[in-house]
């Protein structure tokens, strides 16, 4: 089923996630329900956090939501920076209206267990490379306006204090 997708500055965004120790019925549903809602919400990734999980799960497609033809899913993900570094513009399902300049590594390594209990282990780069890091940011609490300037930062911390007043009356 689709879930709510938490938005900055709700704190459960800057949660530590934890390890998935066992792969259950349970986390099979949430992957399941986190790839929905990220198909809904036009995203090409999601992290178990964005819809108020607190385990290092996350799901990708890189294909796009029109498309929809590469969903991977992935427990524990740990990736290795390998080279280069590339500065993107970046958005984020959980901080409306941002679009930002970020600079990530342009080659990774992940490794990962897909939901079969498998070992993943593959390299990547361009928009998938770019993805992972964003995601995986997720999981350790890390939202792409932490790696923005202090000013762009301040700014749209402004704007969303108007949003909440607004949202209050
Ligand atoms: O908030 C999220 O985690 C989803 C976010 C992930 C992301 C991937 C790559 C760069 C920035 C952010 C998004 O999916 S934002 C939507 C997006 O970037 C996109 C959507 C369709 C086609 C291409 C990009
Ligand atoms: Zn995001």
């Amino acid at each position: 089923m689709i879930r709510e997708i938490l938005t900055y500055p709700d704190r459960r965004l800057a949660i530590e996630c934890e390890e998935i120790e066992e792969i259950t019925d349970e986390i099979r549903q949430l992957a399941a329900d986190m790839a929905e809602t990220m198909y809904d919400a036009d995203g090409i990734g999601l992290a178990a956090p964005q819809v108020g999980a607190t385990c290092r799960l996350i799901v990708v497609d890189v294909s796009g939501p029109e498309a929809r033809e590469d969903l991977r899913t992935y427990i524990n993900p740990r990736l290795e920076l390998l080279e280069g570094k590339v500065d993107t513009e970046e958005g984020c399902l959980s901080v409306p209206a941002l679009r930002s300049k970020v600079t990530r590594t342009e080659k990774v390594r992940l490794h990962a267990t897909d939901l079969d209990g498998n070992a993943v282990c593959i390299d990547a780069d361009g928009l998938l490379s770019i993805c992972l890091q964003h995601e995986i940011d997720h999981l350790d609490g890390t939202l792409f306006i932490d790696k923005i300037s202090r000013l762009k930062r301040s700014l749209y911390d402004n704007k969303v204090k108007k949003w909440q007043k607004r949202a209050k009356n």
